[in-house]
């Protein structure tokens, strides 16, 4: 069986180099159209890979305009289209033009039959392997997706954590996650509930430091009617909602003590009561947590009770940030791309200077952060690559400073917030890190509004 023929689009208004074209080459299945609506037509109805396209197209022939519009409706349709574009006018301006907006090649009329041959031939030669490239890096994805509830990685730190919890799931055992904010911890929640006998009973989520201290109670516990001035009617906990199957309880540090204590007596007994009820109601929740804290030390001084903590800490899993997986920035965000194409479909790609600066940001806010900037990037972008300026990471690179405070500014900015990393945050150790007092510290501080 022989190979189907690649489908060459011609788009030219000549009939007499139309009927040149379309016997000058051997091996490709062609197909030709004489302005823009035919062309369209053609896309839509044969999807070729290659298009030859006169920008010179009626009705206006001597001009660009009518070529260009056909250009942008190619690749608004088939970004992937290699087009390209003939310019029967000398000046240059217009060939640069339609490589800007986003044709692959140009040439320049009239034509020459082999070497227009030879720029259709490598046009569809990179086609293919794009093509290919594509179904790769969706094959990878597709991989790495089936692996553990549609996390993404290729570290192996964090290849590491996913086989931790997919042992861990089937285990009746209580499970902390600790790790900075946006690595993940909901999603590997999330996924260590999927992989456990509990699957197809609900996953509930709590973030606990997003609910007001006086409310926290009644939304693990729940509460009955007239509990309380409110209560109209009796309401179940997020405990209770997640009978048979998980509690992700996110933030625990967040957890006041006086709670800690209710809590560890469910977890000790596996019985609740709900607020104003006076029954004792047996229920069977797996419970998650997790936090960005230091819990030992707080812990350390009595700010989280340890029998609680032994209690849900029988397994510690600690999340890598993103700047600890190396590879995985660069990964995650053409998954962002692919998942977020719908946004803009005209961006399909990341130029090289957005990957350099992908991969050289420090990601302080995490996957949540590469995810939050690639969505953003993806709807502002112009062209069909996302650039580093799109998603806002070219600051530092190419823009000459307004002025030398600017830049003097910047630098503090800068070093301040490495040592207040370092040490995490502590003051009277980042001042002796960048040689100075704690008072300049504090002022240089206050003056550019950052926090420990
Ligand atoms: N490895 C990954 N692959 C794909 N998407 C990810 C991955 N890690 C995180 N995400 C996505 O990043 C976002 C943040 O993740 P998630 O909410 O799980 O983080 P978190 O650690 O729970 O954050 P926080 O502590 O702030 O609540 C989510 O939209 C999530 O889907």
């Amino acid at each position: 069986m022989t190979a189907p023929l690649r489908k060459l689009l011609i788009v030219e208004d000549d009939p007499g180099l139309q009927r040149q074209l379309r016997w000058a080459y051997d091996g490709y299945d062609i197909h030709v159209a004489s302005d823009r609506e035919q062309a369209i037509a053609v896309l839509r109805a044969e999807e070729p890979d290659v298009v030859t396209l006169d920008l010179g197209l009626p009705p206006d022939p001597d001009g660009t305009s009518e070529g260009f519009a056909a250009l942008e409706a190619i690749l608004a349709l088939k970004p992937h289209t290699k087009v390209v574009v003939a310019s029967g006018h000398a000046a240059l301006e217009s060939p640069r033009s339609a490589i800007a907006a986003g044709a692959w090649d140009f040439y320049q009329k009239p034509i020459d039959i082999d070497e227009l041959g030879l720029i259709v031939a490598r046009a569809f030669h990179v086609h293919a392997l794009e093509a290919e490239n594509r179904r790769l890096a969706e094959q990878a994805q597709t991989h790495s997706q089936s692996q553990l509830g549609g996390l993404i990685t290729a570290s192996p730190e964090m290849l590491k954590v996913m086989r931790t919890i997919e042992r861990v799931a089937a285990a009746d055992v209580s499970v902390m996650l600790l790790g900075a904010s946006g690595t993940g911890k909901e999603l590997l929640a999330r996924a260590l509930h999927d992989a456990s006998p509990r699957a197809n009973r609900a996953f509930v989520a709590i973030n606990c430091a997003a609910i007001p201290e006086t409310l926290l109670e009644s939304e693990l516990f729940g509460h009955e009617k007239g509990a309380f001035t409110g209560a109209i009617r009796t309401t179940l906990g997020k405990i209770e909602q997640a009978a048979g199957g998980t509690l992700f309880l996110d933030e625990i540090g967040d957890v006041p003590l006086a709670l800690q204590v209710k809590l560890l007596r469910f977890l000790q007994e596996r019985v609740i009561e709900r607020i104003g009820g006076r029954q004792q109601i047996a229920v069977d929740t797996r419970i998650v947590t997790a936090t960005h804290q230091d819990i030992d030390a707080m812990i350390g001084d009595g700010r989280f009770r340890d029998d609680l903590y032994y209690r849900l800490a029988e397994i510690v899993v600690r999340i890598p940030s993103l700047a600890e997986r190396p590879g995985d920035p660069g990964l995650l965000a053409r998954h962002f791309l692919h998942r977020f194409a719908a946004l803009n479909p005209a961006v399909v790609s990341l130029a090289p200077d957005a990957v350099a600066a992908i991969e050289a940001w420090r990601w302080p806010g995490n996957v949540r952060e590469l995810e939050n900037r690639m969505k953003r990037a993806i709807i502002m972008a112009d062209g069909k690559a996302i650039t580093a300026a799109d998603l806002d990471l070219d600051a530092a690179t190419d823009a000459l400073p307004i002025n030398l405070r600017a830049v003097r500014e910047a630098a503090d900015r800068k070093v301040i917030r490495q040592a207040l990393a370092r040490t995490d945050g502590n003051i009277s150790s980042s001042a002796r890190l960048l040689g100075i007092s704690r008072p300049t510290l504090y002022d240089l501080m206050k003056s550019y509004d950052l926090q420990p």
